[in-house]
């Protein structure tokens, strides 16, 4: 299967996804924060009134052969099966692949079904004879219970990886290699145990043989005493990576990366000459901001979608530092941006002062956009609205094709914002219609923000694209 994908832009034609699985629907309040929810979900809604969307937008702009009859009318939530990966009914499309028909495909052979029943064994401390168990459960049901935790008794023998519907985070497509995560999270690392197993040994997986690049732990982090030991040194996701140009990735430092985890990435990649350049951008370190992801996201070669007060507003802020010094609280958060590029057999550095001067260079020095570079702002720019949006992932959208993007539809400021800026926005439900009813066909979109249904999704604090990996678009 080809592999490419060496922009965040140009038309998306596969990606990975995983669909909200029954794990969501086991969340209890007292653990929603350690497993990285901000809340507990209703599933029933996540998945019909919000993520079936998703699916159903994703089906008509890639695969648009599998939808064109399935109404939205005529599937009512016990009659989902075409959405529900565990179903015989599901779509199965070679475009839109389901993460776990991945997983499920690996566990045919048995060599592998034994060795990942191992390794989850032991980073989930089951007992012996619970690994016997699963070597006896067929398939279907062991499938689940390695991404649910949860068996067809409804059993529970480890926690549930709430998280999988993120697939961005589990590996990052550059050129034709993929760069696996190391999750700083441990409600993450199953996740990131399966998707080794799948990339490794998936057939469609054959031609990322020999170009998947993983991070190591640094071997000093071993000798360390047991209290420092507690903290993973080298850590990476990849909501924390962009792959923004020909040659040109762009690593966040953040919550979840590491500056040891960015630095090393980035020297196995100019190694292996897959890239040239590598643009670190340090992040605060908090819980607001998780990835780069969720601050800003390019929608054409000359649009980004950003969290103003980490641009350039937060450079203005700056001049009250006379009254910092004076002792006033400190007010702008800091971001670091440091560049550094192969030319001529050496390596470079240089520096940007703010994210939009980073942005802007992108556009136009290595997408060679002729207009003037614009900037949409969470919030429209406007306080309280900024950080509001952010929060709930105005500036974390998926493009499809050059300026059609899939986004949430409770960030009004944004969405308006968007408008002002010549797109147009509509609803993902009303979109289907329009499609289903032929009134609009999806090649002739454009300009467009996608606004999916998202109060159940927002919960889980994520969009659109922390829910795509994509691993094929047309090459810039
Ligand atoms: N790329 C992203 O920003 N992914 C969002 C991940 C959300 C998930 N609840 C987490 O905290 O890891």
């Amino acid at each position: 299967m080809n592999i490419y994908v060496d922009s965040e832009i140009n038309q998306l034609e596969r990606l990975i996804i995983h669909s909200p699985d029954s794990g969501l629907g086991k969340v209890v309040p007292s653990k929603a924060q350690d497993w990285l929810f901000e809340d507990i979900v209703h599933l029933k809604t996540m998945r019909q009134n919000e993520y079936d969307y998703y699916v159903r937008i994703l089906l008509y702009f890639l695969d648009p052969d599998k939808i064109k009859n399935v109404r939205q009318a005529k599937v009512g939530y016990e009659n989902r099966k075409f959405f529900n990966p565990e179903k015989e009914e599901y779509f199965m499309s070679d475009k839109v692949l389901e993460f776990e028909r991945l997983l499920a495909d690996i566990l045919k052979e048995s060599r592998l079904r034994r060795q990942l029943i191992a390794a989850v064994s032991a980073i989930e401390e089951c007992s012996y004879q619970e690994m016997l168990d699963f070597e006896k459960m067929d398939l279907k049901e062991l499938t689940k219970v390695l991404i649910t935790g949860i068996n067809a008794k409804e059993e529970m023998f480890f926690p549930p990886v709430p998280n999988l519907i993120f697939t961005r985070d589990i590996g990052i497509v550059i050129n034709d290699h993929i760069l696996l995560n190391r999750p700083a999270k441990m409600a993450r690392s199953r996740e990131s145990l399966l998707a080794k197993y799948v990339f490794f040994n998936h057939p469609y997986f054959e031609d990322l043989k020999g170009k998947i690049i993983e991070v190591e732990e640094n071997e000093e982090h071993f000798l360390l005493p047991e209290e420092e030991q507690n903290s993973r040194l080298d850590t990476l996701e990849g909501g924390d990576v962009m792959m923004v140009a020909p040659n040109h990735l762009l690593i966040g430092i953040s919550e979840r990366t590491s500056l040891e985890a960015a630095r090393q990435a980035m020297r196995k990649l100019f190694d292996k000459k897959v890239l040239t350049k590598v643009s670190l951008v340090k992040i605060p370190a908090k819980r607001d901001y998780m990835h780069i992801d969720t601050i800003f996201t390019q929608i054409k070669k000359n649009v980004w979608v950003l969290l103003s007060s980490l641009g350039r507003a937060a450079e203005k802020q700056k001049k009250d530092r006379i009254w910092e010094e004076l002792g006033q609280k400190e007010k702008a958060e800091k971001l670091v941006i440091k560049q550094f590029y192969i030319e001529n057999d050496k390596e470079k550095a240089k520096s940007f002062e703010n994210l939009e001067d980073l942005l802007d260079d992108i556009s136009k020095n290595d997408l060679h956009s002729d207009q003037e570079t614009v900037f949409v702002y969470s919030g429209n720019g406007e306080f309280p609205y900024g950080a509001r949006e952010q929060w709930t992932d105005s500036c974390n959208l998926l493009v499809i094709k050059e300026g059609v993007a899939i986004g949430y539809d409770r960030n009004d400021k944004t969405s308006e914002a968007f408008e002002a800026a010549g797109f147009q926005i509509k609803h993902a439900t009303d979109l289907v219609c329009e499609f289903e009813d032929g009134l609009t066909d999806p090649d002739e979109v454009e300009n467009t923000i996608i606004l999916l249904p998202s109060a159940e999704l927002s919960r889980a604090r994520g969009g659109s694209h922390c829910m795509s990996l994509p691993i094929l678009r047309k090459p810039v």
